[in-house]
């Protein structure tokens, strides 16, 4: 997948999926990082042929690569130079066009499944809208049909995707579409899509006065694998509803059609989060149900969620997903209710089953299923945000001389490299009523972030601000170049 996601128009970058169309495994990493140093196209062609005899690959054996790309303006260039790789490796391609990133792992796992009993459903665009409508409709099937939903479509892939779905939902569900603007250059996710929301906590200023009070809206990230909801109240106040809300919502609602279909002593449900994961989330949470914090990033999330039963992830920027697992799968089609009740939550199961992209997070399988939670629960943004209150925080970058010397323990919420500044941590942090933070170097930056919690605003961007200030002293930065907002 030829895309930068979130990340400013200019920067591209891939996302490779794996044959079940699920991440790259972790172990094929390392392969990535040779291939893509190699200097020259001597070296590149050098390390492949290294790879290929290590990794034993038969290169008789048929091969097959499907691709597609957002909208960025440099993606055409990089699908040809990705057709020309294909072609030299006598691989043979299949293009996927423009489309969503979550749309791409629905079609390799639907190629690689066609005709077996664990089939995903058609290798199509068309099949992918088919299979999520008609899950969709099933489960709102006796509700009202919802306010019209806005959509903030970052001005990247998600406009003409969100276009389709809008066509497919028909009546059922009405979808108004903005920053839709695709060809204008530099509008893609600037000053708009989920990370703006997530990480400025406001409204996108292109949607001013387009949102009524009480209505719902939702952004979407530039490759469509992010979502954040919010909503303005009648003080026209904002009101962000991000992946910790989500989680909420949505594993609230599986545990409860599980108990109802009779099948809670067989079906265990549990939620993945990272130390990003609000406090007060994490809190409302844990009272209910099993939950495992792991280290930042998707595939770890991803893969601690496969060890339940059912499993629910999300990343506080709007990145997941739910996990059925392969027994679960099966006790929904063999499983007899003896009940009217159980039936129909039985159905609600193997619907869900269905309506949720499960290869990856993706953003418009996951507005559906918050839709459908929050129509069975006759929920406004109100009363969903009302579930519990988040704890103000403050994220901040902080640029050091080499964050590899950053080193973390207990899925990164500890430090323990360079030596005894967590213990300068924990003494800020005591300070502060409610107060939570640690430091963690970026997987995907150049920086170092910091993170802090408190019980008031305030006392979250003070706390975060100190922390900033002893991370970049403590790890040798110029006093002269040292942020004013440090404290
Ligand atoms: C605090 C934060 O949002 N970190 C993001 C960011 O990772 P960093 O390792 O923090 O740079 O990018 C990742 C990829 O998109 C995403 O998975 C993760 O949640
Ligand atoms: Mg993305």
């Amino acid at each position: 997948m030829v895309t930068a996601s979130h990340n400013p128009e200019q920067d591209n970058g891939v996302k490779l999926v794996d044959p079940r169309g699920e991440m790259l495994d972790t172990s094929w990493e390392a392969h990535a990082t040779v291939l893509s140093n190699a200097q020259t196209t001597d070296d590149f062609i050098q390390e492949l042929q290294k790879f290929v005899q290590n990794a034993k690959i038969d290169l008789s054996k048929p091969s097959r690569v499907v691709y597609a790309r957002d909208t960025r303006p440099s993606g055409p260039s990089l699908v040809a130079a990705l057709e020309d790789g294909i072609r030299a490796v006598g691989a043979e391609g299949r293009n996927a066009g423009v489309t969503t990133t979550p749309i791409l792992h629905y079609l390799v796992r639907a190629i690689n499944t066609k005709g077996t009993k664990d089939s995903y459903g058609d290798d199509s665009e068309e099949g992918y809208f088919t299979k999520l409508t008609e899950a969709y409709r099933k489960l709102v099937a006796t509700r009202q049909t919802p306010l019209p939903l806005l959509i903030d479509c970052a001005n990247g892939v998600g406009a003409p995707i969100a276009a389709r779905l809008a066509e497919y939902l028909g009546d059922s569900f009405p979808l108004v579409l903005e920053n839709t603007a695709i060809d204008t250059p530099g509008a893609l996710n600037n000053s708009c899509g989920a990370d703006y929301v997530k990480t400025s906590q406001k409204l996108p200023p292109s949607l001013a006065g387009r949102l009524q009070p009480g209505q719902r809206a939702c952004s979407v990230d530039g490759d469509a694998d992010r979502l954040m909801y919010f909503y303005l109240d009648e003080r026209s106040q904002f009101h962000m509803l991000d992946g910790d809300k989500i989680t909420t919502l949505v594993a609230s609602f599986i545990v409860e059609l599980v108990k109802t279909s009779g099948l809670d002593s067989q079906i265990k449900v549990g939620v993945v989060q990272t130390a990003y994961a609000n406090g007060a989330s994490t809190k409302y949470l844990s009272e209910r149900l099993p939950v495992k914090c792991v280290s930042t990033g998707v595939k770890h999330l991803h893969h601690a969620a496969e060890n339940y039963n059912i499993g629910v992830y999300f990343e506080a920027n709007g990145h997941g997903t739910v996990l059925f697992s392969p027994t679960t799968q099966e006790l929904l089609q063999t499983y007899e209710p003896s009940t009217p009740a159980q039936s129909t939550a039985l159905e609600h199961l193997q619907n869900l089953n269905q309506l949720i992209n499960q290869t990856v997070g993706d953003a418009f399988s996951d507005m559906l299923l918050v839709e459908v939670v929050l129509a069975h629960k006759r929920f406004s943004g109100v009363e969903w945000d009302s579930l519990y209150v988040d704890l103000p925080n403050r994220l901040v970058k902080v640029v050091v001389a080499d964050r590899n010397q950053f080193k973390t323990e207990n899925a990164e919420r500890q430090l323990v490299s360079p030596l005894g500044l967590q213990q300068k941590i924990n003494d800020l942090v005591r300070r502060f009523d409610g107060g939570r933070s640690f430091v963690r170097p970026s997987g995907t930056e150049d920086v170092v972030r910091v993170y802090a919690e408190a019980s008031i605003k305030a006392q979250a961007d003070e706390l975060a601000f100190r922390v900033a200030g002893v991370v970049y002293d403590e790890s040798g930065g110029n006093p002269a170049t040292r942020p004013k907002e440090f404290i």
